[in-house]
């Protein structure tokens, strides 16, 4: 069993260290939040992002809106915050309330502040294999399987789900070429999602020696369907209630008691991948503010 927590706190002592030097620099890192609504889990994701800020030295502010506010004020808001140049970091939870166009508030960000790595220009250099800001989740998964030393050079590896902001960029860092600008994982990926049939799924599965479960589906990964051996990342957020405790209970997208008898690696849900998104997001601030003009 892979612990997120144990390996995002070493990703918080490389950024703690980093941060340190930025400081005494006078460039201390600041990350900027951006807050729409009254969702939950958003202000729960928040919470643990602003307390990894403070734990790692850097300062951060949280921006609440209502889930009223307008697109053109929202708009507004992040133009005054990529001139400000205070703010090292900017990100805007998602998702947004349905009269929002997340692609537009995406591409407002500065490219250089996105620490979410969502802009479009982001995006792109992902996919060319240009470095750029990778967004969190992605980067979550990315450094659980290298700093486990899990092979993925010529491997199969199965992405389950193929979202924008999850399983794409998770698939694009796995299948590239690892001699480029932004090195990949020359593996052979292949994504399944919600048209890919059941048998079809089972047989993807059978053959992967890596499957990163980011469907949102519970317990759609059993033990029956993988390779003995295979490596497991849960990427799945799922608010399930107990059956006998009645109380929410967070479940990933794979059946974890079952898989971890037949896995060579898993990632838990809670503290796998979600406590190492929270520390990616930490490691982009600290690059953003690397790069940030000092004139
Ligand atoms: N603009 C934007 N950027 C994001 O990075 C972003 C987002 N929107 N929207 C939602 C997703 C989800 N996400 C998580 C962050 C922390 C945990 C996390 O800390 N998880 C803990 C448990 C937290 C809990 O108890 O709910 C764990 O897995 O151990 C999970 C998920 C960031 N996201």
């Amino acid at each position: 069993v892979v612990s997120g927590r144990e390996l995002a706190r070493q990703i918080h002592k490389e950024v703690q260290s980093d941060t340190a030097k930025l400081v005494a620099q006078g460039n201390r890192p600041h990350l900027s939040v951006i807050l729409v609504g009254d969702d939950h889990a958003s202000h729960t994701y928040m919470r643990n992002k602003a307390r990894a800020a403070s734990l790692l030295g850097m300062s951060s502010s949280t921006i609440f809106r209502p889930s009223s506010v307008s697109q053109e004020e929202m708009l507004e808001l992040i133009d005054k915050f990529n001139r400000d140049r205070s703010i090292s970091g900017l990100l805007v939870q998602l998702p947004l309330p349905e009269h929002f166009s997340e692609r537009a508030i995406c591409n407002a960000v500065a490219p250089e502040k996105d620490v979410d790595g969502f802009h479009i220009v982001n995006i792109g250099k992902l996919c060319l294999d240009q470095r750029c800001m990778v967004p969190a989740t992605a980067a979550a998964v990315w450094e659980i399987i290298r700093r486990t030393g899990i092979e993925t050079v010529g491997k199969n590896v199965l992405v389950v789900g193929h979202s924008k902001n999850v399983g794409m960029p998770i698939a694009m860092l796995l299948h590239s070429d690892r001699n480029h600008e932004r090195p990949g994982g020359d593996a052979t990926v292949v994504m399944a999602h919600r048209c890919t049939p059941l048998p079809r799924l089972k047989e993807l599965a059978s053959l992967a020696d890596i499957v990163i479960a980011a469907a949102g589906v519970p317990h759609l990964i059993t033990a029956d369907i993988l390779k003995e051996g295979a490596a497991v990342i849960d990427v799945g957020i799922n608010r399930l209630q107990d059956p006998v405790t009645g109380k929410l209970r967070l479940v990933g997208d794979v059946d974890f008691e079952a898989v971890k008898e037949k896995a060579g690696f898993i990632s838990p849900v809670p503290g796998g991948v979600g406590p190492m998104a929270v520390a990616m997001v930490m490691k982009n601030t600290v690059t953003a503010a690397k790069n940030a003009p000092t004139y």
